[in-house]
């Protein structure tokens, strides 16, 4: 239970929701006790009847008080444990809701190395599975555990004082009932989880082939991707039908056990009768109902502890990912002016997973309003560069600094707020191509969008659409060409207005004419600002204030396009080749 201390902060959120539903509970379950004690009165005044020790009117009325007795009472008792689910229930629902929050919340914080360390189907299940175990703790636990507490209490005083013998008797078999649910209990957790498993398995096939399906028609690769699909389905199958079989032995379990006891009050209760232990048969009847009452909540205490264990380890799970301290943390609540002069001094940088390392010992600088073309080798570090600038990840040597503070004692929003940042593999989300773009300017106007995407040499291609900038986008944007991703993604950088602009070869996928176009409006867009470009080609790089070609991590060439296309060399070579390229394209 230590691990779900956890939802104590909750619980107290919603102390009256839960007091009143404890309330409620305890009213319901008083009032659905009338029914075993009228339904004894009404054996009483039966045998009273005939042995005529009663009169047939008041034979007839008493019988009539006692029916609508137990029918008020039916119906008040309803009514309560209506409004006992709705609030103990609707708890739960907001707990799971605050959690879920909270976990969100954290995800957002928590950094790109957690990412990479955490598989994406496990923190969806924490967030979905996980929390839903936890809230069966948080609603249905708790009310079933008060349930069977008010009822257990009332009850046995009710038995035992119409027969403590009787009373023995029939709560004999009950512990045995919990135990086996327990068992049952436990033992249908451990085979759903296994389905669970496979369910997801399923899912994530079906998903990745449904996003390649390009890819696996041009191999014409359908048939093997059926057969795999149907041995796992087949596997998923087999788990379902061994989870099938332990539930099928939950209800005849729980008929044996009532049937024993049933069978115990008659036999037990007609013996007592006939020795004149009990003075009428209705007794019998109310013990009936009695273990027919107590059943159900004495099989809870096993559904109930299976539930608890559930949550506990469910809770432990997510405590573990609350627990966890962003590694990239923000030092400073008050903004700093950022103006985007960047210095970046003796820094080298290893990537935690792959132990890469992929900056060593780089310097340079970037003064506002420069541009700063940086060319290189896959691999180089180039991208990693532009992170570093954005605190994705924090350096092992060295220093950044903006505005010649360090950026680690830079407000990390505020710091972020002020890049416009176009990543490699440009990322749309499934919306509208406007909001796509306002991604970067919650408050933009539409003018906005519209000049943004005017500057990045998309506008024209929107307008081609049907629903022009209320296109919708498909997953990952698939109604656009990558060239028109890239530019879109451009314009989201451009929306914001940022001090410092940061492009990662986004504009590989778009024609030299159009970077061309792309380039003279960032030129004229970032007057004042700081601008990085990240490029395999000399035509992105050649109108950089500065140029830097990267191999291997480290600076082998600086300088001005002039001066390092005169210069041996990687630029050179490079331009030169990309030269003979454009005029062989020509003819
Ligand atoms: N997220 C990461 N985790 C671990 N290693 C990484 C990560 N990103 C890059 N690397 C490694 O760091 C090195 C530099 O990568 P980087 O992406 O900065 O190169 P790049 O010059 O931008 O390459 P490209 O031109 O192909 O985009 C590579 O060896 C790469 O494998």
């Amino acid at each position: 239970m230590k691990e779900l201390q956890h939802l104590n902060k909750y619980f107290l959120k919603y102390k009256t929701h839960l007091f009143i539903g404890m309330v409620i509970t305890v009213a319901a379950r008083i009032f659905l006790l009338f029914t075993p004690r009228y339904v004894k009165q009404i054996f009483v005044i039966v045998e009273k009847a005939l042995k005529g020790d009663i009169a047939q009117e008041v034979f007839k009325a008493e019988l009539l008080v006692a029916i609508l007795y137990i029918i008020g009472a039916a119906i008040v008792g309803s009514i309560l444990t209506f409004f006992m689910r709705q609030t103990i229930i609707n708890v739960s629902r907001y707990i799971e809701f605050d959690l879920k929050n909270e976990i969100y919340n954290q995800y957002q914080k928590l950094s790109l190395n957690f990412y990479k360390k955490n598989r994406t189907g496990d923190l969806m299940n924490r967030i979905t599975e996980d929390v839903s175990s936890v809230r069966m703790y948080a609603g249905p636990a708790i009310m079933y555990s008060i349930n069977t507490f008010t009822l257990f209490v009332i009850v046995i005083i009710y038995m035992i004082n119409a027969s403590p013998k009787l009373t023995l008797y029939t709560i004999l078999p009950l512990p045995i009932l919990s135990v086996i649910i327990y068992k049952l209990s436990k033992e249908i957790h451990k085979r759903s989880t296994i389905v669970q498993e496979y369910l997801s398995k399923l899912s994530t096939f079906t998903q990745e082939s449904f996003s390649g399906i390009s890819v696996i028609k041009a191999y014409g690769i359908e048939p093997q991707t059926s057969t795999n699909f149907n041995a796992l389905a087949s596997e998923s199958k087999e788990k379902q039908i061994r989870l099938a079989r332990v539930q099928a032995w939950f209800f005849p379990m729980m008929i044996l056990l009532i049937g024993t006891s049933n069978l115990l009050v008659i036999y037990i209760g007609g013996m007592q009768y006939i020795d004149g232990e009990i003075e009428s048969l209705g007794t019998i009847a109310e013990f009936i109902i009695y273990v027919n009452m107590l059943t159900w909540p004495v099989a809870t205490v096993g559904w109930v502890t299976s539930i608890v264990q559930q949550a506990e380890a469910s809770q432990k799970r997510i405590n573990e990912f609350l627990k966890i301290e962003p590694e990239i943390k923000n030092t400073k609540n008050i903004n700093t002016e950022i103006t985007g002069d960047i210095i970046f001094k003796n820094v080298s940088f290893t990537y935690d997973d792959t132990n890469i390392q992929a900056l060593k010992d780089i310097s340079f600088n970037v003064k506002v309003g420069e541009t700063l073309a940086i060319i290189g080798k896959t691999g180089s570090g180039k991208s990693t560069i532009l992170d570093l600038i954005g605190r994705l990840y924090d350096i092992d040597k060295g220093a950044i600094s903006i505005n010649k503070t360090n950026i680690e004692k830079l407000n990390l929003i505020n710091l972020r707020d002020h890049i416009g940042y176009v990543p490699q593999d440009a990322f749309l989300f499934s919306d509208s191509i406007k909001n796509n773009i306002k991604f970067g300017k919650e408050d933009a106007t539409d003018d906005d969008v519209i000049s943004a995407a005017k500057h990045a040499q998309v506008h024209k291609n929107i307008m081609k659409f049907n629903d022009g900038y209320n296109t919708v986008l498909g997953e990952r944007g698939i109604t656009l060409s990558g060239g028109q991703k890239q530019r879109v993604s451009i314009a989201r950088a451009i929306i914001k207005s940022p001090k410092i602009l940061l492009f990662d070869d986004c504009l590989s996928a778009v024609d030299t004419e159009t970077e061309e176009k792309i380039l003279k409006n960032l030129n004229k867009i970032s007057k004042g600002k700081t601008t990085i470009i990240v490029s395999h080609r000399v035509s992105s790089a050649k109108n950089a204030d500065k140029i830097i070609v990267l191999d291997n991590g480290e600076i082998v060439q600086e300088g001005t396009h002039e001066t390092l296309i005169n210069t041996d060399g990687y630029y050179k070579h490079l331009y030169l080749k990309q030269l003979s390229e454009t005029t062989s394209n020509k003819f």
